[in-house]
């Protein structure tokens, strides 16, 4: 099933701080969405509230609705464990669990999801979750070895792999290349365009060329001013963002003019 997200009018704090403020956006089922904007515009926290991550923080909180195939992620009787197996998410830095091995990396989200399998459905879901992440013919014959002996580009693909084995409908990224070397970061490019036919996903990134490149979709973010809260100026198909955006903020950014 084709999963979209609808969000209306989300503010979101941490405490008292109004991090970000009234987000309206449909996220396309099966696209790919680019997050954009300066530093401390509140992508990330935007991204996070798409699965509830933020709320680790004490004191974090939103207003407002975030509908996943009109559901509302924060309805009183939501779990956010449901959550983020539904609406998984990739970091940054590649975080597979170090001393694990390949094998037992990819299938720790079913087993925190504490669910029992079969060792043959066990093997079967660890090879194909990393043949969807492209990184099936690199590992077949360690997977015994731990994670971390596996190169930035390598581990941030068994964190894709990891992420998808649950089977969520959704992909959150976070800058998922900014710690990687450019041939990685294409080989995560490409990984993304083949995901989307599955996912839909929404990517966090700095690098413009990669917004444009991976993205169907792009939203800008930006401040109003120092301490302000962040805002979604606009959001369109990526062509236009890039080519005729309707705002004059977001042609200053996307020329580099600021941020
Ligand atoms: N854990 C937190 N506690 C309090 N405030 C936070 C926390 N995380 C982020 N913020 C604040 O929320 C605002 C948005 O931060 P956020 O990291 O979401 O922005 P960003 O656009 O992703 O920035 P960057 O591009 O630098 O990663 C900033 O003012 C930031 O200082």
């Amino acid at each position: 099933m084709a999963t979209s997200i609808d969000v209306s009018d989300l503010n979101i704090y941490y405490g008292d701080f109004l991090a970000v403020e009234g987000v309206t956006i449909p996220i396309a089922a099966r696209s790919v969405t680019a997050f954009i904007g300066p530093s401390g515009c509140g992508k990330s926290t935007f991204l996070r509230s798409l699965n509830r991550m933020h709320e680790v923080v004490r004191g974090a909180r939103v207003e407002g609705k975030v509908l996943v195939d009109g559901e509302d992620l924060y309805g009183d009787d939501v779990d956010p464990v449901d959550v983020r197996r539904m609406v998984g998410m990739v970091f940054q830095r590649p975080n597979p669990f170090p001393t694990m091995s390949i094998y037992d990396n990819v299938l720790a989200g079913q087993r925190l999801n504490s669910k029992r399998m079969k060792k043959t459905d066990a093997d079967d879901a660890v090879e194909r979750a990393l043949r969807s992440a492209g990184l099936w013919a690199e590992v077949k014959d360690r997977l015994d070895r731990p994670g971390s002996g596996l190169s930035g580009g390598q581990q941030q693909r068994l964190c894709i792999a990891r992420a998808i084995s649950v089977e969520p409908e959704v992909l959150l990224m976070d800058e998922p290349c900014s710690a990687l070397d450019p041939i990685s970061t294409i080989v995560i490019e490409d990984l993304i365009h083949e995901l989307k036919a599955q996912y839909t996903i929404v990517i966090v990134t700095h690098n413009m060329q990669q917004a444009a490149r991976v993205s169907d979709t792009t939203a800008f973010f930006n401040l109003a001013g120092v301490g302000m809260p962040g805002r979604l100026v606009e959001h369109g198909a990526t062509e236009k963002i890039f080519s005729n955006p309707d705002e004059s903020a977001t042609e200053a950014y996307i020329q580099g003019r600021f941020g």
